[in-house]
This record gives structure tokens, C-alpha cells and sequence, in this order.
């Protein structure tokens, strides 16, 4: 990835900075000004804005039809993840979708059926990586989840510090069994550490979607409100946390994750061949085949 900076030398409030990023063949331009600090990334995928007179930036998903993780998103995740993190301005970040009714739909399904074993392996890293980065991000996070949250989107909204949800029909849960697959440690570890052992395992096992009202119950999600109103309290949320000594605050934050990182720093290559070796079984194969057709045939 080259990445090279473009400062004009211009008056203070003419400098505007471009940033270009070339990713995979692929350039992303940048827009931001340097006075103020704020810097907007739109991708495919997603658009970061950073509010710099509260240091607050948004992360908005909006990867078509349903903000379905595949390499791509993900690796525009990492960039965007990483970029907040080591801007100093920026204390917190919002995570949230664009598309209606969705938060995420989790993995994209078309990552893991059929797969080329070479990028397989990109995909699985990638992912850990963005799991990584955002259940050990030094910012205040919240999610703000306006749709349906399944799988690899519950993950995410579970990395997050604080989640809001919408009111409404919407669903949040690791439902993998459903798929006939089985979801990772670390994905595991997130949930338990999130709502506890024995509700983990219940939902685990049978691959229990909640509702928000159940969410907030068991503690999957910690506030409820409309949705129309969801990122204006993930932000209100935001401003008491950053109340907090922030050194007080991330340190507290690492001693209680931490760990659950580290399970995966140490055995990261491993969990990749795991998972390779599981996906390409062919029961699996078979199971993700039915899976994807069963939504298809869902829209008749
Ligand atoms: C020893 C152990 C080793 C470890 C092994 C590890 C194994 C792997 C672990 C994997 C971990 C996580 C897995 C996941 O995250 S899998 C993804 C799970 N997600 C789901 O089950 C959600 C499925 N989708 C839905 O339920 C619905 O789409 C929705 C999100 C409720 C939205 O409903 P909608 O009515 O608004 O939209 P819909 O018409 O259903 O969908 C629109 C099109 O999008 C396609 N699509 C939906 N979800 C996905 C997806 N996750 N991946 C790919 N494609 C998806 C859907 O098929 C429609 O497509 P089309 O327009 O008909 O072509």
C-alpha cells in the first residue's frame, strides 16, 4: 500500500490535504482539511468522517445489498479502523450502516462457498485483523445498529464498547449453527465476555437470533430508542464516556480485553488453517450451497 500526502503550501485556511491511498490496484482520494483536522474517506464500502470540535468520527457501512463482509469491506475496515485510531484529534468512534434495515449481514457467504483456498486465507486474516484492531481500539466505540445484525455483524457490534439498537423487527446474534457452521473461539469469547457463559452457550447452540428487547435483556445491547434516533444516542452516549480520564479509561479497557486478544495473537496461524480445513469439508460445502439458495429462494 503506497500512501503519499499532498500538502499545498498554501494559506492556513486554504490547506486542504488529499491523501490518496492505492489498495490492491484500487485509489482511494482523501479530502480533509488540515486546519481543522477533519478528514473524509468514502470507499465503496464506507465513509469515515471525523467531527473535529468533538473528536468524534463516524463510520458508515454501505456495501450493497446487505453490508455483507467480504475482502474488500474488510480490508477498507482495517484502513478505516486504523486511520481513526492514529489521528490524535479523534477520541471516538460511531459505528454504523447507511443501508436501511441492515447493520450488517455478516460474512459474505460467497467468501466461504466455492472458495479459492489463496484468497480464502486473505479473507480469514483480514478478518481477524479488523476483530483485533476493533475490540482493542484505544477509542471510545459504539454501535449504533439500525437493522439486522447476524453473525460476523454481531461481532462487530459486540467489539464495540456500547451498543445501541433500534427499536423495531430487527434481529442481533451469532446464528452460524443455523448456516451448519460453527463460530470461531474468538468469536465465542466476544459473546461471553459480552452477556455471560450460560447465555452464551444457549445461543450458540442454537444459533439464537434476538430480538432487540431480548438484546437488551440478556446485555447483548445496553440502550434501545428509534431508529431514526440511534446514531444521535450512540453520540450523546459517546460525550459521558469521554468524560472519562482517558488513560484511566483504555487502560481499564485493555485489562478486560486484552486477553481475549491475545488468544488470538498466539494461535492466529492456526485459526486460519482451522478454518480453512472446516470450510472446504465438503458437508460444509454443502450446508453454506443450501444456506445461500434458501435466501434466494426467500425472495422468490
Ligand atoms: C473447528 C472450528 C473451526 C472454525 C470454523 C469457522 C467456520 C466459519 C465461521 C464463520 C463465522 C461467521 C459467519 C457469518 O457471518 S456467515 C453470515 C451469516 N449471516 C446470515 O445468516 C444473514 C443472512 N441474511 C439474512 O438473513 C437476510 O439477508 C437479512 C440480513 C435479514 C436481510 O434480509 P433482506 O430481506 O433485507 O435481504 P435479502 O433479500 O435476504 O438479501 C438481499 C441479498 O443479499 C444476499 N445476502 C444476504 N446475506 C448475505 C450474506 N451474509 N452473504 C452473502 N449474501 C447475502 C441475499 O442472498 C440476497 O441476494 P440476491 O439479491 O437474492 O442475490
Amino acid at each position: 500500500m503506497a500512501v503519499r500526502t499532498l500538502l499545498g503550501l498554501l494559506r492556513p485556511w486554504q490547506q486542504f490535504r488529499t491523501t490518496i491511498i492505492t489498495l490492491r490496484g484500487k485509489t482511494l482520494v482523501e479530502h480533509g482539511c488540515a486546519r481543522s483536522m477533519s478528514t473524509d474517506t468514502t470507499t465503496d464500502n464506507l465513509t469515515l468522517s471525523l467531527d473535529s470540535k468533538t473528536g468524534i468520527a463516524t463510520l458508515e457501512m454501505h456495501r450493497k445489498p446487505v453490508n455483507g463482509l467480504n475482502l474488500e469491506m474488510l480490508t477498507d475496515l482495517n484502513i478505516a479502523l486504523e486511520k481513526a485510531e492514529n489521528e490524535k484529534s479523534c477520541k471516538g468512534l460511531v459505528l454504523t450502516s447507511g443501508l436501511p434495515k441492515i447493520f450488517s449481514a455478516g460474512l459474505d457467504i460467497l467468501e466461504m462457498y466455492q472458495p479459492k483456498p489463496e484468497r480464502l486465507a486473505e479473507f480469514w486474516r483480514t478478518l481477524q485483523n479488523m476483530w483485533m484492531r476493533l475490540y482493542g481500539s484505544r477509542l471510545v466505540t459504539i454501535a449504533a445498529i439500525a437493522g439486522h445484525s447476524p453473525a460476523g455483524g454481531c461481532l462487530m457490534a459486540m467489539s464495540c464498547d456500547y451498543r445501541v439498537m433500534a427499536t423495531g423487527k430487527y434481529a442481533i446474534g451469532l446464528n452460524e449453527t443455523l448456516l451448519g457452521i460453527v463460530a470461531p473461539f474468538w468469536f465465542r469469547d466476544t459473546m461471553v465476555n459480552t452477556i455471560g457463559h450460560r447465555e452464551t452457550e444457549r445461543a450458540l447452540q442454537l444459533g439464537h437470533l434476538y430480538g432487540a428487547d431480548e438484546a437488551l435483556k440478556v446485555g447483548l445491547v445496553d440502550h434501545l430508542c428509534d431508529q431514526e434516533e440511534v446514531v444521535k444516542a450512540a453520540t450523546e452516549e459517546m460525550s459521558r464516556w469521554l468524560k472519562v480520564n482517558a488513560v484511566a479509561r483504555q487502560l481499564s479497557k485493555s485489562a478486560m480485553r486484552q486477553a481475549t486478544i491475545d488468544k488470538l495473537v498466539v494461535r492466529q496461524e492456526q485459526d486460519i488453517e482451522d478454518f480453512m480445513t472446516f470450510v472446504q469439508r465438503d458437508a460444509v460445502q454443502k450446508a453454506l450451497g443450501f444456506y445461500l439458495q434458501s435466501l434466494r429462494e426467500k425472495r422468490g
